[in-house]
């Protein structure tokens, strides 16, 4: 059971929030997210995920890295294939992030976002990355040092194509960022969590 409310004394004192970070491969999302964990010390909310490491990831730190018989032990909120592999985040992950700090933040594809933005209400501040040049998308990838098989088949997939557009389901309801210019994303990012604090 989720626990939606922060209370002090077995008061009502605020209510706890997840920034969902959303949008296609390469536009950004881990890069904002990891500057929201550094800059504001939000709580990371970690996923499950059947793919294979990248060069430099770490089961525990980047995902719980799953079989396809242990991803099936986990308690899902949303769970979803993408380009071929299995993604999923549990109730028990979004819990332990509240537990630890008032403001979460995850980073899903949009049709996790939906989800969150269903079941969550207004708890779920939702972001949607885009870059305005999509050939920028592949090489942010390559510097990234992604393996080219895998950046093929990420662009060649259908979950990558959708992604690209904002979701009729998040229109009026996402807030949109255009992460061409990581200094404009920025000022945006800090807004957006500035204005969060405040109605604390
Ligand atoms: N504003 C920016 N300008 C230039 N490069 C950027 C910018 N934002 C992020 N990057 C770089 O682009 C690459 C992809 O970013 P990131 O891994 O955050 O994307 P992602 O949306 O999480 O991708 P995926 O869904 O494939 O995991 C990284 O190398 C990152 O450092
Ligand atoms: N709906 C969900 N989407 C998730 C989850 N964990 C990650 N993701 C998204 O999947 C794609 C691919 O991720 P990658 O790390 O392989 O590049 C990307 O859009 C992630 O945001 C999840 O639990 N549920």
């Amino acid at each position: 059971m989720l626990n939606p409310l922060v209370t002090v004394g077995g008061k009502i004192v605020a209510e706890n929030k997840v920034i969902v970070i959303t949008g296609a491969a390469g536009t950004g999302k881990t890069t904002v997210q990891k500057y929201l964990l550094k800059e504001f010390g939000l709580k990371r909310v970690l996923t499950h995920t059947t793919r294979p490491m990248r060069a430099g990831e770490q089961n525990g730190v980047d995902y719980y890295f799953e079989d396809d018989e242990s991803f099936e032990r986990n308690h899902y909120l949303e769970r979803v294939s993408y380009s071929g592999y299995q993604y999923g985040s549990s109730f028990e992950a979004l819990q332990q992030a509240w537990h630890q700090g008032q403001i979460a933040t995850i980073v899903l594809e949009t049709l996790g976002a939906i989800t969150y933005a269903e079941k969550l209400g207004d708890q779920a501040v939702i972001l949607f990355m885009t870059v305005r040049n999509h050939a920028q998308l592949k090489e942010r990838m390559q510097i990234r040092g992604d393996n080219p098989k895998m950046i093929a088949k990420r662009l060649g997939s259908k979950e990558h194509e959708r992604d690209l557009e904002l979701p009729a389901e998040l229109k009026n309801r996402a807030i949109e960022i255009d992460n061409t210019n990581w200094s404009t994303t920025r000022q945006q990012l800090d807004n957006i969590v500035k204005r969060l604090q405040d109605k604390d």
